[in-house]
Parts: C-alpha cells; sequence; structure tokens
C-alpha cells in the first residue's frame, strides 16, 4: 500500500533558483502538496524513508560521515543515466511516482527539447538500509562527448561511480572514455546493465565485453530496466555496500570546493559545494582561495532535487550556498571557499577541461553589447568548459572569441543564450587553434615570439612570414559492428585519420583507434559515422598534440572584397574541394541583390573557385511598343552601366546565418 504524508512548499517554491523553479513547479505547485514520503517495497528492499521531509533535513546536519555516499551516474549518450535517476528519486521518496514526468533532472528547455543531458545535475536523497538512514548525493552526467567537461567535474565530488551500459548497444566508446575517468580518480565501479526488458537485449555478451574491456565479473554485474524500475532497488543496496563514505574530516576547520554553479537575478551567483572538512552555517563568513573575496552565507539548501533549505552543511555533504556574489565572473567552478581569515589548502581536485572549437560570437547590432556580454558572463558560470576573449571583427563589430568543447557544445551554448537570457547573437565560423612557427624577424620581434596559436583564421599571418604550420590531432575510438568497418576506414581515410589500432571486442564488435586532425571531425564526422552504420558506431576523442602540417587560407571574395568572416584554414590537399563546396553553398545562402555578385574561392592570388549570383533585373523595355531596335538596345545598355556603378559601391548583404550555415554539408 502507498501512504504519502504531506508538507506545504509554498517557502520552498517562493527560495529556489530559476533552474529548479521549473522542475518544482513541474512537480507540485503551490498549495499543493509534496509526495516525499514513499514507502513503496520494491523488491525486498525497505522502505526507502518512514519520516516527513522535515524530519529528513533535520536529520540531515547530524548525518554521519560513513552514512554518506556520494556517487554519479556515468554512460555512454542515451544508455539511460536520466531515466534511471528518475526511478532512484521515485524510490527513495524524492519526487512522486508515476507522476508523468520523465528526466526530472534534464530540468533545462535545450535538454527537454534536445532529449539529452548537457548538464551534470545533482540531488540530496535518503534511503533506509538494513535499519540505517544514508545520505546519497546523486549527479546524473552527460553523455556526449562534448559535455565530457561535466563528467569530470562532477567526479571531482563522488566516491564512486554508477558504470551504466545498455544491454543492446553494449559498450560503446563513451563508456570505454567514462570508465577510464573514474579509474583515473580511484573511484569504485558499480557495473550496471540497462534496458534488459527490450526483447533483442544481450546482456550475457555485454557483460562478455565489460570483462574483457574493464576486467570487471560478470557476476558482478547488477541487471536492471530503468524504464520499468526492475532491479533499481538493488543498484541503491551496491552503492551503499560497496562505495566508501567521503575521506572528509569533520573537526577540522571548514574547507569545501565549488563544483558548480548558476546566475540567480535575485540572489547572485549561487555555488554547489561540496564540503572537504568542517561545516558551515548561514551567516558565517566565507572567503574565495582564489579571489580573497569575503561573503556572508545568506542561505544553505540541499537539492532534492528542488531545493530544500538546511542550517548547516558539514563534511561529505554537497549543497548550494548563496552569498551575495553580484557578479557572475565571482564564482569561479573549482574555487576552495574557507572561513574568513583561515589559511588552508586548495582542494585542487578539478581543472577544466582545454576548448578545442573556437568561433566569434557577435552582437546582432552593436546596441545589444553589453546585454550580450552580461548573458554569455551568467552562460559560462554554469559552463566553466567555455573560454571567451574579446575579439573583433569589420563586419560584425565588437564581439567576442568563444572556446567550446566541440561543436554540439558551441550549438547548445548558443541555444542557451537564446532561450535563456533573451540574446540573438551572430556566431561565425567554427576553427580550431593552429599553431605557426614565424620565419619574419620582425614579425618575431613584434610578436615577443616565434611561435604564434591562432584560432582566427582572418589573423593568419602572410604565408612568407610562416616557416611551418602545426594543426591539432586526436586520439579517436570508434567502437563499430564488423559490417561497419570497411566504410567507416574509408571515412577516417577521408578525413586524414592514422589507424592506430584495430582489435575485435568479440565476434561482431571492433574497437578502432585514429590519429584524426581535430578540424575533420568538428563538424560533421560524427554525423557520417552514425549514419554509415545505422547508429551503431560509436565515437569519443581526447587531445592528442599538435602535428606538422601543410595549411592554406582559403579566402572568400564578394565582388573582389574579401569577407574575413568566411575564411578558412584547410589542409592544402583539400583546398580546391572545400572551395567549390562554399562558392556553392554561399550561392544558395547569399539572396538575390540588385547587383551581380561573383563568389570567389582564393588562396592568396589563385582563384580556386567561382560562382555567380545574378542580380534582380527590371524590365526596362517593357513600356517600349513596337519601334526600332536601337531604341531597346540604348535602355538595356544604360541599364547594364548603371548596375556596373552600382557594383563598384554596393554593399552586398550577406545574412548573418550565413556564416554558421555555409559550413553545415
Ligand atoms: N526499453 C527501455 N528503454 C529505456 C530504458 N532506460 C532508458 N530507456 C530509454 O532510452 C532513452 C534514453 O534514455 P535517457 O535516460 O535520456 O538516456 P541518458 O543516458 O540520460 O541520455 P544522455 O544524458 O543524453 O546521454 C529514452 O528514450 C528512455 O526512455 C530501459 O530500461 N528500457
Amino acid at each position: 500500500m502507498v501512504m504519502f504524508r504531506t508538507i506545504s512548499i509554498r517557502r520552498l517554491l517562493h527560495r529556489s533558483p530559476p533552474r529548479c523553479r521549473g522542475l518544482m513547479a513541474a512537480n507540485v505547485l503551490p498549495g499543493r502538496t509534496l509526495c516525499t514520503v514513499n514507502r513503496v517495497k520494491d523488491e525486498g528492499t525497505e522502505s526507502s524513508a518512514e519520516t516527513t521531509p522535515g524530519e529528513l533535513l533535520r536529520q540531515f546536519a547530524s548525518m554521519p560521515v560513513d552514512r554518506i555516499r556520494n556517487f554519479s551516474i556515468i554512460a555512454h549518450v542515451d544508455h539511460g543515466k536520466s531515466t534511471l535517476a528518475d526511478r532512484i528519486l521515485e524510490l527513495t521518496g524524492a519526487i512522486a511516482r508515476n507522476a508523468g514526468q520523465h528526466q526530472v533532472l534534464d530540468s533545462l528547455q535545450v535538454e527537454r527539447e534536445r532529449g539529452i543531458t548537457v548538464k551534470a545535475q545533482t540531488a540530496s536523497i535518503f534511503h533506509r538500509h538494513q535499519g540505517q538512514l544514508y545520505l546519497l548525493n546523486l549527479i546524473d552526467t552527460p553523455g556526449h562527448v562534448d559535455f565530457s567537461n561535466e563528467v569530470s567535474r562532477s567526479l571531482a565530488a563522488c566516491d564512486g561511480v554508477v558504470l551504466l551500459v545498455d544491454a543492446c548497444h553494449g559498450v560503446q566508446a563513451q563508456t570505454v572514455a567514462n570508465y577510464h575517468l573514474a579509474k583515473q580518480r580511484n573511484l569504485a565501479v558499480v557495473p550496471v546493465l540497462n534496458k534488459i526488458d527490450i526483447k533483442h537485449a544481450n546482456p550475457d555478451q555485454v557483460c562478455q565485453d565489460m570483462k574483457l574491456l574493464f576486467g570487471i565479473d560478470p557476476a558482478q554485474v547488477l541487471r536492471v530496466s530503468a524504464k520499468l524500475g526492475t532491479g533499481v532497488a538493488k543498484v541503491l543496496e551496491r552503492i551503499i555496500e560497496t562505495i566508501p563514505p567521503p575521506q572528509v574530516q569533520r573537526e577540522s576547520e571548514f574547507r569545501a570546493v565549488i563544483f558548480d554553479s548558476w546566475f540567480d537575478k535575485y540572489r547572485g551567483a549561487l555555488n554547489l559545494i561540496y564540503v572537504l572538512n568542517g561545516k558551515l552555517e548561514t551567516n558565517q563568513d566565507i572567503q574565495s582561495l582564489a579571489t580573497k573575496k569575503v561573503y556572508p552565507v545568506k542561505s544553505i539548501s540541499v537539492l532534492r532535487p528542488a531545493e530544500a533549505p538546511v542550517p548547516e552543511l558539514s563534511a561529505g555533504q554537497v549543497g548550494l550556498i548563496a552569498c551575495n556574489m553580484r557578479n557572475s565572473k565571482e564564482s569561479i567552478v573549482g574555487d576552495t571557499i574557507h572561513l574568513k581569515n583561515q589559511a588552508v589548502a586548495a582542494a585542487g581536485s578539478y581543472k577544466p577541461q582545454q576548448p578545442l572549437v573556437f568561433a566569434g560570437v557577435f552582437p546582432s547590432d552593436q546596441s545589444k553589447h553589453v546585454a550580450l556580454r552580461s548573458a554569455i558572463d551568467k552562460m559560462v558560470l554554469n559552463d566553466s568548459a567555455v573560454t571567451v576573449k574579446v575579439d573583433s571583427s569589420p563586419a560584425l563589430g565588437q564581439g567576442w572569441r568563444l572556446g567550446f568543447l566541440g561543436l554540439l557544445h558551441m550549438e547548445v551554448f548558443c541555444q542557451r543564450l537564446e532561450q535563456e537570457h533573451g540574446a540573438e547573437p551572430i556566431i561565425t565560423a567554427p576553427s580550431v587553434t593552429y599553431r605557426l612557427t614565424l620565419s619574419n624577424p620582425k614579425l618575431i620581434k613584434q610578436q615577443g615570439r616565434d611561435t604564434l596559436d591562432i584560432s582566427n583564421a582572418a589573423l593568419f599571418p602572410e604565408p612568407h612570414s610562416i616557416k611551418e604550420y602545426f594543426e591539432p590531432l586526436v586520439m579517436g575510438t570508434i567502437i563499430t559492428p564488423t559490417e561497419y568497418v570497411g566504410q567507416i576506414i574509408g571515412l577516417c581515410v577521408e578525413r586524414r585519420g592514422l589507424q592506430q589500432s584495430c582489435v575485435n571486442i568479440d565476434e561482431t564488435r571492433v574497437l578502432m583507434k585514429y590519429i584524426l586532425p581535430l578540424s575533420e571531425i568538428i563538424l560533421d564526422f560524427h554525423d557520417r559515422l552514425k549514419s554509415m552504420s545505422s547508429g551503431y558506431a560509436s565515437f569519443t576523442y581526447e587531445d592528442h598534440g599538435y602535428h606538422p602540417s601543410n595549411l592554406v587560407r582559403l579566402d572568400i571574395h564578394l565582388n573582389g572584397k574579401p569577407v574575413e568572416e568566411l575564411c578558412r584554414i584547410v589542409h592544402v590537399s583539400k583546398a580546391t574541394g572545400v572551395a567549390r563546396q562554399m562558392v556553392l553553398k554561399l550561392k544558395d545562402l547569399i539572396p538575390k541583390q540588385m547587383v551581380q555578385i561573383a563568389i570567389q574561392a582564393c588562396v592568396g592570388s589563385k582563384v580556386l573557385a567561382r560562382e555567380t549570383i545574378k542580380a534582380y533585373r527590371k524590365d526596362v523595355t517593357a513600356k517600349l511598343y513596337g519601334g526600332d531596335v536601337t531604341r531597346r538596345m540604348k535602355l538595356l545598355k544604360q541599364q547594364a552601366e548603371g548596375k556596373k556603378k552600382m557594383r563598384m559601391f554596393a554593399n552586398i548583404r550577406v545574412p548573418h546565418e550565413t556564416f554558421i550555415n555555409v559550413l553545415k554539408r
């Protein structure tokens, strides 16, 4: 039998951040009651909690360290992390069962629209195991390689992970990458096989693969269906039994690490912290180790997953603090905080990943510059993997050059800028960072060094000043069914890949490693791989340093004038192909105008491809009826001369979206 006790949540809603407000509004409405006590027995486990949420929160402060478990759910894309998190939240009573909600922790609009997790989300839940109440801090992480920074950030606050593998698709590239991330941090791993309800699932084979790749004993792998809730209680049991409690000290001075933050327009920057030592109470003064600034702690709360206020946070716990940080730049993910005027060592457990793809972001008109800057600052606060540098362009004015972990990361960031901050920025072509060694002594003196890292093709020096070009490489891991191996090798060769290894995981699947130029994979490599393997192949990559390369700058000229925003750096072997493709694309994208437009793609003074967009043409001879042919010729000649003059002075209007659309294939 299911029984509910109730509390009013009016107060909680009032104080929740925007991110959680949506979640709460969806879950529970003011004046309605919150079903937080779940007494359902699931497959022989004990009820998750038999106390009211208020009592639970009171117990929160006194929760001993050995009854705390901090863990993340990690997996490849779509293997069911958020669905498993939903079931765990339901089972522990944090959200109502069968409330018709899916992926509760995917609370951002972009996550719901795209059906993917882009932000790691935290929930503190209580679970009763063998008569004892445990506090579990769960982090649901994204699965896509472009958001792997979120995974590494989350693992800094964890002692273990649930490694989830789809029983149909088996171990995929991101499963391997995430498993190694967890192992690097010496985290306990709870292996779980999901989607066992699907008819063609092959759990035994997947267990064998996990044994081969990770050395995991098949007997230790839990089999669940996150969708139906089967076996989820066993996962909670295993988490409590195998993941160690946090290694923290409650007696020493307070020290915590900020591992996530976001901006609330009423309360400023909110920091999600993991307490390493001591405890923190409201109204104490904290100091940032990085900026040395002091802040009063205005409120402390835990995310359950909606925000719930608590009076204090002790070592081993995860909570949200608001401390009047008005400027989004004051909150730094990875920073250590401590009590005012106390000397503590930096936690130093997390370093953000280096961005790989760079793009210019400009306001649609310069009057929106300040608003866009504030929106970018707030977004960067919530996404520490993004880097920002001031940039300017003759056509687009003052803007910024932003660094991302991949193209999807860039698209999601820009979509969030629009959806969450109402900004409508113009994004220029994404590019990677090339390294150049200079040969021109004047330029070397001017730069103060003989190497340059450049991500903006428009800033490339003239070829005669460059001694050598280097381009960034990645080590790519591809896991694919054997029948697609031939096609995938073809794709990698086309993208200038060098095979490093090719091993059979089992009779049906192969794991290949390729060194690939980063510039060849950022645009559509993943899409091509997915479509040629009917969605079965998976791909992940990691940085593999720089390598000498033969590069040229491809300029696009419109009626003889170069358009800086469209120029690109390409490998010399690809220059003609890319030139052809770009002029054809631009011909489609640039609307017809009053003048004829010549689109040329050039390397130096050599034109590699050309297309022409014909001008609108008024029928100047329409009013003639009969008469001598010379009258017709005269009118046409006058028109041609007028057009010629216009071509010299006319500004060709290039729609803003062209800069990004020209790159899509
Ligand atoms: N049949 C079945 N489908 C499942 C199960 N678990 C998840 N799914 C489905 O798999 C799809 C992906 O699930 P998600 O929970 O969004 O996967 P995810 O790993 O969180 O995805 P990302 O965060 O984007 O990487 C959804 O359509 C789920 O309904 C399961 O146990 N059985």
